[in-house]
């Protein structure tokens, strides 16, 4: 089993996080977790925090010689655009946590609430997460993401089988990650125009996660389900407020004809012709591609604020503004390709062991040696 904690404030010192139960003997390559940071930093319509920050990993303990000994792994990364006048946050913003968590924890303001409320948290999920697709490669799985619309501009109609494996390595060429030119064009000045009148929006992302072996997860009990863990994971992202599988909510307009995958078998294995399904039957994988969709909302902070109540003199007023973000969907599309590394891999070692690399490959050679033929 794999489980993380992160800890740390945006505008602190910097975040910390410890993931245990990651096998020992594999090559912790911090050069591909420094990438999957800027990845995450890329994506047009981002605010000047992003150019203050270059995210860069430290590790601090678990790893010998660059290569981890299965002991828990801990790392920092420092925040470097945090020297803002932390001032208290009276008039709070309706769609981030400054009301709720004054109230919940009995605070002066939101100023503590916004601090770990706030989506810098995930830069450190990314690095977790990125050690995890470290592990998951080793069995050939990957994950990709690609924007579905951001506002009200769709990028397609088409659904994801449609894109290759290769056009999704070039998604990320693009700074709102999407391949279709001049959509691209057309969304970066519909931020453009957003961000002038002070409005900010939201958007549709799709991760893949292709070649994950059939058998992950379980239907025998609720909290074993697959599905259930992944949608926890994305919804855990702030701003995400849907989350969908294959066909999703379109799943509504076909019939049982229609929407379920048939089975076919080519001598060696079973396959689908379609994946509707999205991968995943009865809270385990089937073989076929995980595609998930999930929906961020526009971002709350606004330049034009939006009435609220000031928490001190109980007045109507508008919401306090500092910077902010416009759009952040491609950002929060490399968040959830690493939440959902982090899920594939512990699912991984639930099923196939997580001592030793070697013991799990074993162990994963021996399932597939047993299901062939089958
Ligand atoms: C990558 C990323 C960047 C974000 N940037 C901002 C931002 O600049 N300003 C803001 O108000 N919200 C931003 N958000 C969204 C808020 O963090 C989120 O809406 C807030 O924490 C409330 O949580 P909820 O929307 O899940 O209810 C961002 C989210 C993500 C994933
Ligand atoms: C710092 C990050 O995102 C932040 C997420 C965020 C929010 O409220 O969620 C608010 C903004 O922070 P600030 O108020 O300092 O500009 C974003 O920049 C990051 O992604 O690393």
């Amino acid at each position: 089993m794999i489980r993380y904690l992160t800890a740390g404030e945006s505008h602190g010192d910097g975040l910390v996080g410890i993931i245990e139960g990651i096998p020992s003997n594999l090559f912790l390559d911090a050069e591909f977790i420094n990438g999957e940071l800027k990845r995450r930093q890329r994506g047009y319509g981002r605010s000047n925090r992003m150019a203050l920050e270059k995210d860069l990993v430290k590790v601090l303990s678990g790893i010998d010689r660059g290569y981890t000994t299965g002991n828990p792994i801990s790392f920092m990364i420092e925040n470097r655009g945090k020297n803002i006048e932390l001032i208290e946050i009276t008039r709070p913003r309706p769609g981030h946590g400054d009301l709720t968590g004054t109230l919940k924890y009995n605070l002066k303001g939101g100023r503590n609430v916004l601090e770990r409320a706030s989506a810098r948290e995930t830069a450190m999920r990314v690095a977790l997460g990125a050690t995890c697709k470290l592990l998951l490669k080793e069995f050939n799985i990957q994950i990709y993401s690609h924007i579905i619309q951001i506002g009200d501009v769709k990028i397609s109609e088409e659904v994801y089988s449609n894109i290759k494996e290769m056009d999704l390595l070039k998604v990320d060429e693009s700074p709102i990650r999407v391949l279709d030119k001049d959509k691209e064009k057309e969304i970066i000045e519909m931020i453009d125009k957003t961000k002038e009148k002070g409005d900010t929006l939201g958007g549709i992302i799709e991760v893949i996660a292709k070649n994950v072996p059939i058998g992950l997860g379980s239907y025998t009990h609720w909290d074993r389900k697959i599905d259930g863990k992944i949608a926890y994971g994305i919804m855990s992202i702030p701003g995400v407020k849907g989350v969908e599988f294959g066909l999703g909510f379109d799943a509504c307009g076909k019939l049982g004809s229609q929407m379920h995958d048939e089975i076919f078998y080519d001598g060696q294995r079973y396959y689908r012709k379609t994946n509707n399904a999205g991968g995943i039957e009865a809270g385990v994988t089937n073989g076929e591609d995980i595609v998930i969709r999930a929906v961020m909302k526009p971002i709350p902070t606004l330049k034009k604020p939006l009435r609220t109540v000031d928490i001190e003199t109980k007045e109507e007023t508008v919401a306090q503004f500092e910077r902010s973000d416009v759009c952040a969907v491609p950002s929060a599309s490399i968040v959830a390709e690493n939440i959902l590394a982090y899920i594939l891999a512990n699912e991984m070692t639930l099923k196939f062991g997580g001592d030793s690399i070697e013991e799990m490959k074993d162990n994963f050679n021996n399932y597939n040696k047993l299901i062939e033929n089958r």
